[in-house]
């Protein structure tokens, strides 16, 4: 007798019969006068086994019911399946009560979904963006092991908001933990005012970046994939108030160049394990048999064209003032037509984006480099290390998600770092003596005075890229339990 997941039960080309135990959920049920069919799958495949049984073992069968069923596999003289099981056991888990089952058998919508986003990884679409998740990850974890990143686990807690951009929340126990403090002046008379639990007002990480360089001048390359979060109201299908940044960092390298060698690598190796792998056949045939359906997803040819275009390579490099050029003439040729003129000092829109990532990265992936110091953050080196308006930063950008990944070469020299904290307005303190005030970066700062070497990094949306590679139009819909702007509910 054999127990497993449906995705290890091949069908036998022998027509000796064996007896089998599967578990699972019955995905629908037929039942006649003289015999019962019920469908069941268990999440670890699309692949779903036909149990054949008596009505009576189907008396208490409904859809949605927890199963496990024994009986003996065997050849199928239906036309759908080699095999099907011959039911002689069934025990009824958990029962369903299909009629008031927030999941039914039809179509329901994924603004629908997002409401039982519990019960949602039960369709085996859903399990099947999980399997994605977990291959994408496993895949990634393996590219930087043979490449001698080392993983880390930066922190969740921090006391900067590396970006700067104001999108950080800020954590506090629940106010029954707080410490009561003495209000100075009133001595006896303990007041009750918040006390920070750190002493002052910590944030949840916007970014492990400013970890991982620290760590990276220790063992030269790491990496990590870790939660990250913004408190960013912005309703779109690409942003969350939680999600997974995978980012990584290499110490003396000299060239930005390098550092996009090493994100072009990277999701080369992921598509292609996924051009073999068994979710990547479910995920093609799953978008052939639903078609851009409702909008929420790719086509099944456009879903096989991108992943190729990530295997194919070198994808183009091109630097913004060139890419503000190219928007320009694709303007005025009448190519584009876009709601926001693009110039120079204004940076680049979505449509803008999405636009080169659709013309001139040939469908695929493509690199912007070089972008105006004054609309990056203050860490970044600039473009010509005596000095320019540009600094040494690409984004990446793939059609419909837009920017996938973030890097740059990071300002290692002590002074010029200084001067440019100060240029973004944050406290610079011009030696470690000073004593370092909460909150400041003056530990960051440490690292340029005690053996800084050249070195550059990246950051790449996790989920934007399981949104890529499965052809899933809204993040919303690849988060397992999605938080965003007035959503947090399990
Ligand atoms: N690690 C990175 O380069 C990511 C960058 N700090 C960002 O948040 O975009």
């Amino acid at each position: 007798m054999r127990s497993s997941p449906l995705s290890s039960t091949s069908p036998r080309s022998s027509s000796e019969s064996e007896t089998l135990t599967v578990h699972g959920y019955v995905r629908s049920v037929r039942k006649q006068k003289r015999i019962a069919f019920a469908v069941i799958g268990d999440g670890s495949t699309l692949s779903t086994v036909q149990a054949v049984l008596s009505p009576q073992l189907a008396e208490d069968l409904s859809t949605g019911a927890a199963v496990t069923v024994t009986g003996k596999w065997t050849p199928s003289p239906g036309g759908k399946q080699s095999h099907e099981l011959q039911v002689e056991d069934i025990r009824v888990l958990g029962a369903n009560d299909a009629t008031t089952s927030p999941i039914q058998k039809k179509y329901q919508s994924a603004e629908y979904l997002r409401t039982i986003p519990h019960l949602r990884p039960r369709l085996p679409v859903n399990a099947l963006l999980l399997r994605l998740r977990s291959l994408v990850t496993a895949q990634v974890t393996s590219y930087f092991a043979k490449n001698d990143f080392i993983q880390c686990h930066p922190p969740i807690i921090t006391s900067s908001d590396c970006e700067g951009a104001g999108e950080v929340f800020t954590i506090e126990p629940a106010a029954s933990d707080a410490t009561p403090a003495r209000v100075p002046g009133q001595s006896g008379q303990a007041k009750k005012l918040r006390d920070p639990f750190f002493g002052s007002p910590k944030y949840l990480t916007v970014s492990s970046q400013l970890h991982l360089e620290a760590l990276a001048q220790s063992v030269d390359k790491v990496w990590t994939l870790s939660p990250t979060f913004r408190a960013e109201k912005s309703d779109t299908a690409r942003h969350l108030s939680e999600f997974y940044m995978l980012e990584a960092e290499v110490a003396f390298v000299e060239n930005l160049q390098d550092v996009m060698d090493v994100v072009e690598d990277m999701l080369r190796s992921v598509a292609q394990e996924l051009q073999s792998s068994r979710v990547g056949q479910e995920l093609l045939e799953a978008r052939a048999r639903d078609q851009g359906e409702e909008g929420t997803s790719v086509s099944h040819d456009t879903l096989a064209q991108r992943w190729q275009g990530l295997v194919d390579g070198p994808w183009p490099r091109i630097k913004y003032a060139e890419a503000i050029r190219h928007l320009k003439e694709a303007t005025a040729q009448g190519k584009a037509t876009f709601e926001f003129w693009p110039e120079h000092e204004d940076g680049l829109q979505t449509e803008h984006e999405r636009y080169l990532a659709e013309h001139f990265g040939k469908g695929g992936p493509i690199f912007v480099t070089d972008y105006p110091r004054s609309m990056k953050p203050f860490y970044m080196l600039p473009s010509s290390p005596s000095g320019s308006d540009t600094v040494a930063c690409f984004d990446l950008l793939v059609p419909e998600i837009c920017e996938l990944v973030g890097g740059s070469m990071r300002e290692h020299r002590l002074p010029e770092l200084q001067q440019s904290m100060a240029d973004h307005g944050l406290p610079a303190a011009a030696d470690s003596s000073a004593e370092a005030s909460d909150g400041s970066l003056q530990w960051y700062l440490d690292l340029r005075r005690y053996g800084s070497v050249p070195h550059g990094g990246f950051g790449l949306g996790f989920d934007r890229l399981i949104c890529y590679l499965s052809g899933v139009q809204n993040i919303r819909d690849v988060v397992a339990f999605p938080r965003y702007h007035k959503k947090c509910d399990c």
